[in-house]
């Protein structure tokens, strides 16, 4: 099939509410905003989309089909800046998995898809890309869509209630932690990310792009993520970046080391510069660095970063951070960094293989998209992926939450389970706070 594509600039701001009630009844929708707030994007419906159904090599599969896609294209789509233009939207999953139990539906080997509509906001300005078959009438379609979006009613918010909440596996994991502490002591094995999931029943199915709403309201400085089809949605607002493909280099990020925020500020500094003191948190996060750094030596690339971590602030939690950067993209493709980098030592361990191994040893179920790259990639080859934390799939009336945490020699297995079910705190307020908010 022949595609064609247009980009439109916008005079008229669209509004915030309209876009996400729009979204809310798209299928497939992704929404997307950077953590400094200066970038979102908005897919609406698709053209193609990529749901492998069996397991394995998905970063060369979706090599294949993003070459494909570009050949449907009569006219030259690489001019384009960021974020506008055709982009690939949606995440590739944690790990190729064939035998774990799995709730991830078609989001369990990865899913992206091409949208017909694109709202993209950059530099205060506002964007529509338009992509359809030639045999489409582009002009008609992006006056329909743009009548769409501004005569919908904004969203109203569903009356919501929890039923319940059940931790998973809650004491198999935790005697899994003390394992992996006790397989790191004995082996070569020095650091494993293990993670665990949260079930929360609410009374009435739960809005997809209302909680991005939500989130993003309650938490401003991480990305703000929601992919959402056929019937569920992945929500996260994660502080992380994976990767940020840039003209002539990229960016990327080691993120570990985890405590949480002071109850003034006084004690929240105290906290910080004891998290940067900490031998344990620091040792971890060198590991991040460390290994980030020779992936991407490995592949010929120049990499630079600052000595020491600074921290990351998030509303619940601080962690260490050092930005990374790498020059000599031209030697390679994005998809071959993302599948040399992923998954870094700060969701997967070191080293990767045997902690991977370890992963899937304790996890019982497939992490899915929790954890994984999430995010877009233009056919200009640039376009940026966050690490899927922080984060919740939700079906219907359920919301499971994933949240993982660092397992060294010195970890315990009872701070760890403190650990991640702090990292539950955001998404669990807002889905609680839904309860609070209708009087
Ligand atoms: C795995 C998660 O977070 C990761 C683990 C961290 C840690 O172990 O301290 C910190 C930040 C993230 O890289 C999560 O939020 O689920």
């Amino acid at each position: 099939m022949s595609l064609q594509t247009r980009v439109i600039a916008l005079n008229e701001s669209p509004q915030l509410a309209q876009l996400i009630a729009l979204g809310q009844q798209s299928d497939p929708y992704f929404a997307y905003e950077t953590p400094e707030q200066d970038f979102c994007l908005f897919g609406f419906s698709s053209c193609q989309t990529w749901w492998p159904i069996a397991f394995g090599n998905e970063v060369g599969r979706l090599q294949d089909w993003t070459t494909k896609l570009k050949q449907q294209f009569q006219t030259d789509i690489t001019g384009y800046d960021r974020g506008l233009g055709p982009q690939l939207l949606g995440g590739l999953p944690f790990a190729a998995t064939a035998k774990q139990q799995s709730r991830w539906g078609i989001f369990r080997h990865g899913y992206f898809f091409l949208p017909r509509f694109l709202i993209t906001k950059r530099d205060k300005k506002w964007w529509l890309t338009v992509t359809a078959p030639l045999a489409e009438d582009l002009a008609k379609l992006a006056e329909d869509f743009l009548h769409r979006l501004q005569t919908i009613e904004p969203l109203v918010t569903a009356e919501n209630q929890v039923l319940n909440e059940t931790a998973l596996y809650a004491e198999q994991w935790q005697q899994g932690v003390r394992d992996t502490v006790a397989r790191i002591q004995r082996s070569d094995l020095d650091k494993v990310v293990l993670a665990r999931p949260l079930v929360i029943e609410m009374a009435q199915s739960i809005q997809a792009a209302g909680l991005w709403q939500q989130l993003r309201q309650r938490q401003p400085a991480t990305y703000h993520i929601c992919l959402q089809a056929q019937g569920q949605a992945f929500v996260s607002a994660t502080p992380e970046r994976l990767l940020k493909f840039e003209p002539n280099q990229f960016a990327t990020a080691a993120v570990a080391g985890t405590v949480r925020r002071g109850k003034n500020a006084a004690e929240d500094e105290q906290l910080g510069q004891a998290l940067l003191a900490d031998p344990k948190n620091r040792g971890e996060q060198a590991f991040v660095v460390a290994t980030i750094s020779q992936n991407l030596e490995q592949l010929g690339l120049q990499v630079s970063h600052p000595a020491q971590p600074q921290l990351l602030r998030n509303p619940n939690v601080q962690h260490l951070f050092t930005p990374i950067t790498a020059r000599g993209l031209d030697k390679v493709t994005p998809l071959t960094v993302l599948a040399a980098l992923h998954p870094t030592p700060a969701l997967g361990g070191v080293p990767r293989r045997a902690a991977l191994a370890q992963i899937a040893h304790v996890e019982p179920e497939a992490r899915g998209l929790f954890g994984a790259p999430i995010g877009y990639l233009g056919l200009n080859e640039l376009g940026e992926f966050a690490v899927g934390i922080r984060s919740v799939l939700l079906q219907g009336q359920q919301a499971t939450l994933f949240a993982g945490a660092g397992i060294v020699a010195a970890s315990q297995a009872e701070n760890e389970f403190k650990e991640t079910a702090l990292k539950f705190e955001p998404i669990r307020e807002c889905l609680k706070k839904r309860l609070d908010s209708e009087d």
